[in-house]
């Protein structure tokens, strides 16, 4: 079941360095939410803060609310394991492990978690894949290993094993940038596709891919170098980029900065 994602006031640091000052936003389930804005400005440190994955670099902390429904993801006891499965993530670059094969990739994370039933590997494997829209790809060849796939076939894989665990929610660290124009197409598609279950957050660099994809759009922007980077404003993405509120917003998505 997707769920829905509530920032309060999210302060996010790294050591003493001030990253991201003063998030609050909605995220509605079965959306699909943009993240844009300059270089620095925040945009993956919000991200990784939806699935307590911020917190592995040391010295690394967020104060503030991470909601995902009702259930604070900071609150004490929530432990941030169960979260990055429940908050599914895919990054920049595909990285699958490149010698497992295909089908031991897709349900690595089921396997790690105790599952070992042959029969349900197989056919969770299989329903990720076509989830994934792999499956017709690969299903003659799902002992091969993954890293003969390739870049835009990676990271579909990337995101069969992301949804392999059933998560409620999927983040998306710039997933197309490492791909070509057609490889982006097919994981635009799909993106579309999974909103139908699953709330989707990605970060992105590339307007059209923002305006293309999204429902609701964030432009995040920082006053200046070293100064905390701040949300701008949010709404639904037709209105961000046809009548933004803020000059700034609509100077970064005319193209006049950043
Ligand atoms: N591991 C880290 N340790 C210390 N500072 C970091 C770390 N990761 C990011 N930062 C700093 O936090 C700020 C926000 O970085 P972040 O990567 O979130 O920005 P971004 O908007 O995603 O940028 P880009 O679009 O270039 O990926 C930057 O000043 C960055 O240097």
């Amino acid at each position: 079941m997707a769920k829905s994602l509530t920032l309060n006031d999210l302060n996010i640091f790294y050591g003493d360095f001030h990253a991201v000052k003063d998030v609050s936003l909605s995220i509605a389930p079965k959306s699909v939410t943009a993240f844009i804005g300059p270089s620095g400005c925040g945009k993956s440190t919000v991200l990784r803060t939806l699935n307590r994955m911020h917190e592995v670099t040391p010295g690394a902390y967020a104060t503030g609310e991470v909601l995902l429904d009702d259930l604070n993801l900071y609150a004490k006891g929530v432990d941030p394991v169960g979260v990055r499965t429940t908050v599914g993530m895919v990054f920049q670059r595909p990285n699958p492990f490149p010698t497992m094969s295909i089908r031991d990739n897709v349900v690595a994370g089921l396997k790690l978690s105790g599952v070992r039933d042959k029969a349900r590997l197989d056919e969770v494997a299989e329903a990720s894949l076509r989830g994934a829209n792999l499956w017709n790809e690969v299903k003659d060849r799902l002992n091969k290993p993954g890293g003969d796939l390739s870049g835009g076939q990676q990271q579909r894989l990337c995101i069969a094993r992301a949804i392999a665990v059933s998560p409620q929610v999927l983040l998306m660290d710039e997933p197309c940038s490492a791909l070509d124009p057609i490889s982006t197409l097919a994981i635009e598609d799909l993106i579309n596709e999974l909103k139908s279950q699953y709330t989707i957050v990605i970060v992105t660099h590339n307007m059209q891919q923002a305006a293309r994809v999204s429902d609701q759009t964030a432009f995040f922007n920082l006053s200046a170098t070293g100064r905390p980077g701040e949300l701008v404003e949010a709404g639904a993405t037709n209105e961000i980029f046809s009548n933004p509120t803020r000059t700034e917003t609509e100077d970064y998505i005319s193209g006049r900065f950043g």
